[in-house]
């Protein structure tokens, strides 16, 4: 990412090395919640790789399971079956303990619903992850300050930096929390359905930043889409059906799909 603060911002704390293969890799996994008549098999044997840096996309309707994926990824639930191996851990066998500190070590997440925080300004929750790592020095705190309204700026939201969340509208307030799953500078970057609540100026901003982070960076990011147009600055687009990765659907000649293995 360019700019003077991008670069004075370290990764918080020692990430695993990823193999020059993959940054993710997940082998079989199944997904089952509930028991007896209420159980639901929400993912059926899933294997794939995310490679450092590279942007993939999980196309599927709503049901089809990109959230449960998106989770199992990002390690907020864990497979019913199966292995997720994060850079060169075993995440699937992690304790819980240990999966949230890989986790903000090098997971940023954009979730569905936006999860600002009321009393916080829109840029005071941009720095929050930074905040609540560590407490920084003047020098640290002015280059993550200014991180925090780079990315803003780049979202198109400097105006409204100052603004509590009762004052964005839905797009605004979906560009905070990308922002937010940014600041860190995580590898690996999750994000469910981002695009939902932008207009079209405002998703290629967010997909331009996405870019950006993935050459300057190297980020890598699963992006989960129902609307086909968000397919076309990927690099590859998985398919999610019932629960079962598919064969690609048609994007741009950018995407190059790589079966599952
Ligand atoms: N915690 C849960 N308990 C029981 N069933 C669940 C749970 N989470 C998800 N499911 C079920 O798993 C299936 C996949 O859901 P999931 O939310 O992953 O789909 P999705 O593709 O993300 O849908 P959407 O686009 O509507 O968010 C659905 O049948 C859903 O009802």
């Amino acid at each position: 990412m360019r700019g003077i603060t991008m670069n004075a911002i370290w990764r918080n704390g020692p990430a695993p090395a990823a193999t020059p293969a993959g940054l993710v890799r997940l082998s079989g996994v199944h997904k089952r919640f509930g028991n007896g008549q209420q159980r639901v098999h929400a993912l059926h044997d899933i294997s794939f790789e995310l490679a450092a840096g590279e942007i993939v996309a999980l196309f599927g309707a709503s049901g089809d399971g990109k959230s449960t994926l998106l989770n199992i990824v990002g390690l907020l639930e864990t497979p019913s079956e199966g292995s997720v191996v994060i850079g060169n851990l075993l995440a699937s066998k992690m304790s819980e303990q240990a999966r949230v500190e890989l986790r903000c070590d090098m997971i940023g997440y954009v979730f569905q619903s936006c999860n600002l925080v009321p009393v916080l300004t829109a840029h005071e929750n941009v720095l929050l992850p930074l905040m609540l790592r560590a407490r920084p020095g003047p020098a640290d705190m002015a280059a993550k300050c200014a991180l925090a309204t780079e990315l803003l700026g780049q979202l198109g939201l400097s105006k409204q930096a100052g603004h509590y969340p009762k004052r964005l509208d839905p797009s605004q307030s979906q560009r905070v929390a990308i922002a937010r799953a940014l600041v860190t500078r995580p590898r690996l970057v999750i994000a469910d359905e981002p695009g939902a609540r932008l207009n079209a100026r405002a998703a290629r901003l967010m997909m331009d930043l996405f870019v950006r982070c993935q050459r300057d960076d190297g980020t890598a990011f699963l992006i989960s889409t129902r609307d086909q147009r968000q397919l076309v600055r990927v690099d590859r687009t998985l398919q999610l059906c019932a629960g079962r990765l598919r064969a690609p659907c048609a994007a741009s000649a950018r995407t190059t799909q790589r079966l599952p293995r």
